[in-house]
């Protein structure tokens, strides 16, 4: 039977005194993909921060292989938007995916064979091995992503969250990226990824999730046919463009 990685039940969360995400169910196993779907503002990172203990649940039960949350940070992976890492830092590519591995050595110890092994693993994984001296700063968005994306890898997750990962990347990342989450899927990886491109994600996740506050569905992409559920869970009227987007989906 396949491994659950993640189970909410009736997860709440507050941030500064407003309750931005309540009665959150989801469930992922192992070699899932799953699209987390929703407005801004919707509670998609924050979901992803909470998940990673970045956020304290206000009530409910969060899983995490099992595990409370805080107690699972070394089995889950992430891949933050982009603008969230200081590119300005001068590291090269190597040492910025080394940081990856940080909290699995112990404070002050220095990289040993099996880190840099790891890291040099990742960025072949990525495409990356032939810039690992490059500085940070010099790279593309796209290149960037690869970078963040290798950076979550070398922890060797057994979940791997990622926010935005298809945004404002150039197309061969993009086809780079889809690849590679399908081989983690396939190694046993579970991946739940927030995403604005609902065409990529109802192409490559096994499940969409479609958040607003709450989980208004949560299904096969062929499953989620209904028009009603899409504008429900973007809080629309019937006449909005989303319907236009899905096009042949509703
Ligand atoms: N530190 C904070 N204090 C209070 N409210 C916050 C804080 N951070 C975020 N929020 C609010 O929580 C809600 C959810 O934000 P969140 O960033 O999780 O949404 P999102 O679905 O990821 O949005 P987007 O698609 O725009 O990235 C928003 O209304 C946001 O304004």
């Amino acid at each position: 039977m396949a491994e659950r990685q993640l189970e909410l039940s009736g997860v709440a969360v507050e941030l500064g005194g407003r309750q931005v995400l309540h009665d959150v169910d989801l469930k992922l196993d192992e070699s899932e993909l799953v699209g987390l779907i929703g407005p801004n503002g919707a509670g998609k990172t924050t979901l992803l921060r909470t998940i990673l203990a970045l956020q304290p649940v206000r009530s409910g039960t969060l899983r995490v292989g099992g595990r409370p949350p805080a107690q699972a940070r070394g089995r889950v992976g992430y891949v933050p938007q982009r603008h969230e890492f200081a590119w300005d830092f001068p590291i090269s590519v190597e040492a910025a995916v080394l940081t990856g591995r940080a909290h699995l050595r112990r404070w002050g110890r220095r990289a040993d064979s099996e880190d840099r092994e790891t890291v040099r693993d990742a960025l072949r994984r990525v495409g990356m091995a032939d810039l690992a001296s490059r500085p940070v700063g010099e790279l593309s968005g796209g290149q960037r992503q690869r970078v963040l994306v290798a950076r979550a890898l070398a922890m060797r997750p057994r979940l791997l969250l990622l926010d935005e990962p298809f945004t404002g990347i150039d197309v061969p990342t993009q086809e780079a990226l889809t690849d590679l989450l399908s081989q983690l899927r396939t190694e046993g990886t579970a991946l739940l990824m927030t995403t604005h491109d609902l065409a990529a994600a109802a192409g490559m996740c096994t499940r969409l999730c479609l958040l607003n506050r709450t989980v208004v569905a949560d299904d096969e992409p062929a499953r989620l046919a209904d028009a009603d559920v899409w504008l429900r869970a973007f809080g629309l009227a019937r006449s909005e463009q989303l319907l236009r987007i899905l096009g042949g989906a509703t």
